[in-house]
């Protein structure tokens, strides 16, 4: 495992801690058949592992809440112990739900008390390198009561009036790119906020900041990485066996 360590600071003693739930439940259906995505290897090693210690990686997480598929939390919890982890986190594994939402909810349920802190991390999202963790966490350390990292728009986005029968769509509009950001994870909130926000919304989101939004509270944008990228399709697991073979290359592996 790479030493991947960072320069943020971890809590000092009695000071608000930071937690990281990460939902792994996910069948990943636009992957194609196989096991449940968060268990399918990259590079020999689970993409669960990746992203726990993308999480552990950041010298502020010293708690990760690992939302397993619901039959397949004791397989977890062998993954876990068979990896190398960093010592100082502790870690918690619980089951998932039917949807992303509530398999966020699980994992919030499961939080002990003294996390003030909670980053909501992607399985699908196993290279966010740590520099982006730890941006997010300092936003959210710095007053933020939500923070998502994102990146600019490669592509013109069309709004449409969505086919059922997969015909021609027509254009609604054409939103102006230059205001638009792709989001990733690590979503960073303060506690109460995100607890809040859970049990309030109730309607089907993608993700945990559209639901402080609905609270009508701030959510900043703080800038993401090219590598957070969400493995959902084949091609994107091309592209992470190249990322982790580069990463593998320059670490001299
Ligand atoms: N019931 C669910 C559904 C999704 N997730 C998690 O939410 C993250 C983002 O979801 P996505 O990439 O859509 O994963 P899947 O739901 O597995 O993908 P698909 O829609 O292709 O089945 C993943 O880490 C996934 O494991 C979850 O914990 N519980
Ligand atoms: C949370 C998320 O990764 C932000 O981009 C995304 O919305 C998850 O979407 P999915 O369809 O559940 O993968």
């Amino acid at each position: 495992m790479s030493d991947e360590t960072t320069q943020a600071p971890p809590s000092a003693p009695g000071a608000a801690r930071t937690a990281a739930v990460i939902p792994a439940a996910g069948r990943g259906v636009r992957l194609g058949p196989g096991a449940p995505k968060a268990l399918r290897t990259l590079g020999g090693t689970p993409m669960l592992i990746h992203a726990v210690r993308a999480m552990a990686n950041s010298r502020a997480v010293s708690l990760v809440v690992v939302v397993a598929p619901a039959d397949g939390t004791a397989e977890v919890k062998s993954l876990l112990d068979a990896h190398t982890l960093p010592e100082r986190t502790d870690f918690l594994v619980v089951p998932g739900g039917e949807n992303r939402q509530d398999s966020v909810r699980a994992g919030i349920d499961a939080l002990p008390p003294g996390y003030d802190t909670v980053l909501v991390h992607d399985a699908a999202r196993p290279l966010v390198p740590v520099d982006t963790v730890d941006a997010v966490i300092e936003a959210v350390r710095d007053g933020a009561v939500a923070v998502v990292p994102a990146l600019p728009l490669a592509d013109t986005v069309k709004e449409v009036e969505p086919s059922a029968d997969g015909g021609p769509e027509p254009v609604l509009a054409t939103p102006a790119r230059a205001r638009l950001r792709a989001v990733q994870t690590p979503q960073g909130f303060d506690r109460a906020t995100l607890v809040r926000a859970h049990a309030t919304v109730t309607e089907n989101v993608t993700d945990d900041a559209s639901m402080v939004e609905q609270l009508g509270l701030p959510v900043v944008v703080v800038p993401g990485h090219e590598e957070a990228f969400k493995v959902t399709r084949p091609l994107d697991l091309v592209l992470a066996e190249a990322v982790l073979a580069r990463r593998r290359k320059n670490d001299g592996f």
